[in-house]
Parts: structure tokens; sequence; C-alpha cells
């Protein structure tokens, strides 16, 4: 879907993307980035918006540097900033937005209806955007990145400014953007945790380079760590203690927090000689629970084990 090759953005005074390159296959990719990480350049630069200072970019086998109408026409967007007209319907919105992208006057009312219903805004349709709430502004501007049927779209922040039902709510629907109709989507967040659950696909940047590209699958076994808390006996009175040695003699890497111990999950096996460990101690169980690594300690690959929300 696209393929960059030491894609490289300068500003005066930063430098946006550096050296970037990457691949996203067909499926639901997540761009993970810190705040200015590099996201919205990255997906400027695909749409042919804004020209690369060095390197390449093809996105559905189109040269990003030449043959950027032709990228819009096959790609939706859903820009992460608001951006839409307050004194006019999301009908008449998403209906404008699909005659620009060449649909004839009939197909444009029929496709908005169609996608103004998937994402949730059928009854409000006619009402004007400007009395919106943050969650319908941002299903519209998903309608209209939609409506043109692409073979990709690129969603920056989609989930931004939203409560937590409205995001578990955008999630959903970006989910469905691929079962239902099997268009490809690569979506950006500074939140790891929301698209673990969403994308097949992780890619995450940081300063402008690639950190990490891997299935999601992969990304949460690697960033994941489990946490175990033990009770003392009288055979062990420091259990966290006696714990600790007997993960490491079983091959786990294993960092104690206090009271906490926290177990690096390398697979499915990890549970099961925890539990055995404990139980070969004969130590009480009080907790074991998957904690998942913040970002930051993604990238700076110092684990802590603290969850991220
Ligand atoms: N037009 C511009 N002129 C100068 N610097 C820019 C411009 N656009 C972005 N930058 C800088 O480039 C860096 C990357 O910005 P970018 O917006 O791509 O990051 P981002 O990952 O999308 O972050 P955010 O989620 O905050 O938008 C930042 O340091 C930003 O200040």
């Amino acid at each position: 879907m696209i393929v960059t090759e030491g894609l490289t953005k300068r500003y005066p005074r930063v430098t946006a993307l550096d050296r970037l390159t990457m691949r996203i296959e067909p499926g639901v990719t997540g761009l993970v980035g810190a705040n200015g990480a590099g996201k919205s350049t990255l997906i400027k630069i695909l749409l042919g918006l804004a020209p690369a200072t060095e390197g390449a970019a093809a996105v559905l086998g189109l040269d990003v540097a030449t043959e950027g109408p032709r990228i819009r026409a096959d790609v939706g967007y859903m820009p992460e900033h608001d951006c839409l007209p307050p004194d006019v319907s999301a009908t008449e919105f998403v209906v404008h937005m699909a005659r620009m992208s060449g649909l004839a006057p009939t197909a444009a009312r029929e496709r908005t209806a169609d996608t103004l219903r998937h994402v949730g805004l059928y009854e409000e349709r006619y009402r004007a955007i400007g009395g919106y709430s943050t969650g319908m502004k941002q299903r519209v501007k998903l309608a209209q990145a939609l409506v043109h049927d692409p073979r990709l779209v690129l969603l920056d922040e989609p989930t931004n400014g939203l409560d937590p039902v409205g995001r578990d709510e955008m999630l959903g629907l970006i989910r469905r953007v691929h079962a239902d109709f099997g268009i490809s989507v690569l979506v950006t967040s500074h939140l790891l945790g929301e698209l673990e659950r969403t994308s097949d696909h992780i890619v995450v940047i940081d300063g402008g380079s690639l950190l990490r590209s891997s299935s999601t699958r992969d990304f949460t076994q690697a960033t994941a760590s489990l946490a175990v808390e033990v009770t003392d006996t009288d055979r062990h009175p420091d259990g966290t203690r006696a714990a600790l040695t007997a993960f490491a003699e079983a091959g786990l890497t294993t960092r104690a927090d206090g009271r906490l111990l926290l177990v690096d999950i390398r697979d499915e096996d990890t549970y099961d000689t925890v539990r055995d460990a404990v139980a070969e101690l004969g130590v009480g169980l009080v907790r074991m629970e998957q904690r998942r690594h913040r970002i930051a300690e993604v990238f700076d690959n110092r684990p802590t084990g603290h969850d991220e929300k």
C-alpha cells in the first residue's frame, strides 16, 4: 500500500522526517509516535500535498512526487484538526466532497447517505455541523474520507478530543472500515494502547525515524510484562525475593518494583511458568496481571511496567 525509502523532510529549524524507510501492507496499520514525531508530515507527503526534502515514497504504486492527484483520487484523508464548515449540514458537506472526488450528482447523494449511515450520523445529517459535538464532527471527517470509495484511507489522530466512549466507538468504526469494505487504513495516534486494539500491524516512529514495525501480536508481546505479587510465608519470609530467584531459575527475565515482580512476557508459556514457579515455592499468588508499557518506554526500551492509562 505504502513504501517509503530514505524519506526526509527538513523544515528550517527541525527535521520532521529523518531517512524513514518502511513498507505498509493491506489491512489496518497503526502509526504511533509522540506529538511532533512526524506523523502529520508523513501523511501530507504521502498525499502529495508537501514535497519531501530527500528520499522517495509511493502510495498504491504511485510516486508521491509526481502523482499526487491520482493518489488523492484513490486515497481518503481525515485530517487531524477541525476543518469543517460550521454553517452547512453533514449531508451538504459530504455530497460536496464526493462531487469534488468526481462522483456524479446522484451517485454522490447515494454514497453520502450510505457513508453517513455507516458512521452513525443518519438522524442528524441535515443539521448544521456547527452544532455538532466533537464526536459527531470526527464522524463527518471520517465520512468524507470514505465517500468516494477509496482503496486506502489515512486517518490522522481520529480519536483526538473524544471521551473514552467516543474513542471506543471511533476505533470500532475504523476496524469496520476494513472489515466491511475492504479498505486499508493507516491510522495515527500518540497512544499505543488504542492502536494495539485496532491494528493488524504497528509502526512506531520517533524523531522522524522508524523505531519499530511489526505485527500487533508480536508488538503486544514485546511491549507487555506480567505484574506478579506473592505473599510471604514462614518458609519464605521475603516471598518477593524468593520468587525473583525462582523466576530467574525458570529462565524468566524479571525485575522487582517494590512488592511487584515484573516479568517479561516472552510467549504464551510465560504465564504457566510463573504459575508453576509460584506453586513450587508454596507462596500465595496475590495477583498476576498483564501490564502494558507506556509508549515512552517502548521508545527508550527501558520497561517499568506501568500501564499507559
Ligand atoms: N510547516 C511546518 N513548518 C515548520 N515546522 C513544522 C511544520 N510542520 C511541522 N513542523 C515540525 O515538524 C515536526 C513534526 O511535526 P508533525 O506535525 O509531523 O508531528 P506529529 O507526529 O503529527 O505530531 P502532532 O500529533 O503533534 O501533530 C514538529 O517538530 C513540528 O513542529
